[in-house]
């Protein structure tokens, strides 16, 4: 290893310290009043946030999230995958993958803990004077990516000495990406019980109005599925895609994956898989939301065989693509 370390800084979205309701609601409150989230005017918005949902989704959540918590090391799934990103991100830097210069991986959620504050001064700390910003996000959306990169800025904003920063951008198309996925894919329907007629990729919904005001999350969602077909060699019957997670009651971008699931189970369809290819990691929305709420939904429509096929996670294929994204961003630096 030679030269000055340089950081990597995996950010991911956030999630709750404990699965319980106050906890949710602290986390909540933080995500849903970030203006890049909710792009409602404050004063229509906050009130309806403060007064209603805040008293009444943490208590449903948290009992989801409870559901799903990795009680060994007492955290959600989100931020499990990712401390183990980072981790193995780090043994794969120190092993030589990245390149000859000394690495150090740490990782920080947009809201939350660990926060970007405490990521970025923990590498600082470190002696890295250079960091690279990768936000775990595949497909650019303002709500967040872009919302990462303000909050880094703030961030930077009350420090003397900064470090010189770059952003890492969004990887829907990047070949590195799409084989993860194939590979993924490919070993996750190897080891099911039954071949399913429809692979549903589901991506996490955004509002309709913010794809009109210029957002190419949803274009970028097409791009990363058209590529995977033909990476499958797999046609648009059957590996179709849509999109989840539909929050209140403005329309959100089409077809939303409950109605996807239980069409397909009306019009026929038996056998469904469904993945998670925008998340990075195994989260509330993929666990709960796909593989019991979707899961039930198809069965009850009349599907008789349902999975839910697991994200990139810290899996081989998803290190091998998390390495690749590091070693291109860092060229010139290592
Ligand atoms: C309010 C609107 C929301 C937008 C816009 C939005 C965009 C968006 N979100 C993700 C990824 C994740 N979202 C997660 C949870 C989550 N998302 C919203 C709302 C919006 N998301 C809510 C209210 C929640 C909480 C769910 C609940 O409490 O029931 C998560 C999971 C976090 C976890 O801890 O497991 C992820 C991941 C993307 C990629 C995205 C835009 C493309
Ligand atoms: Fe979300
Ligand atoms: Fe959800």
């Amino acid at each position: 290893m030679t030269g000055r370390p340089v950081g990597v800084l995996l950010v991911n979205l956030g999630t709750p310290e404990a699965p319980d309701a106050p906890s949710v609601r602290r986390y909540l409150a933080e995500f849903l009043s970030d203006p890049r989230v909710v792009e409602i005017p404050r004063l229509l918005w906050l009130p309806l946030l403060h007064g209603v949902i805040l008293n009444t989704r943490p208590a449903k959540s948290a009992k989801g999230y409870e559901h799903i918590w990795v009680k060994e090391t007492n955290e959600s799934p989100l931020k499990a995958y990712t401390r183990l990103q980072a981790e193995k991100l780090g043994a794969l830097a120190g092993a030589g993958a990245l390149g000859e210069a000394a690495i150090h991986v740490d990782y920080a959620m947009r809201y939350g803990e660990p926060a970007l504050a405490e990521g970025v001064e923990a590498l600082m700390a470190k002696g890295c004077e250079r960091i690279l910003i990768l936000p775990l996000y595949p497909q650019y959306a303002a709500s967040t990516t872009a919302t990462a990169f303000d909050a880094i800025a703030r961030v930077l904003a009350g420090m003397r000495r900064q470090p010189t920063l770059r952003f890492s951008p969004p990887y829907f198309d990047d070949p590195a990406y799409i084989e993860a996925l194939a590979e993924s894919l490919r070993e996750h329907l190897g080891l099911l019980d039954f071949e399913p007629e429809v692979v549903l990729a589901s991506f996490h919904g955004l509002p309709q109005f913010q794809i009109d005001r210029g957002d190419p999350y949803e274009s970028q969602c097409e791009e990363t599925v058209r590529l995977l077909r033909a990476a499958m060699g797999m046609d648009e019957k059957r590996l179709q895609l849509s999109f989840q997670s539909r929050f209140g009651r403005a329309k959100w971008i089409e077809p939303y994956t409950s109605e996807k699931a239980r069409t397909l189970a009306k019009e026929g369809v038996k056998r469904l898989a469904i993945l998670a290819p925008g998340f990075s990691a195994d989260c509330l929305e993929t666990i709960e939301e796909l593989g019991v709420e979707i899961r039930d939904e198809f069965l009850a429509a009349g599907g008789e065989k349902f999975a839910r096929l697991s994200c990139l996670n810290d899996s081989e294929a998803g290190m091998r693509l998390l390495a690749s994204l590091a070693r291109r961003e860092l060229a010139g630096w290592i």
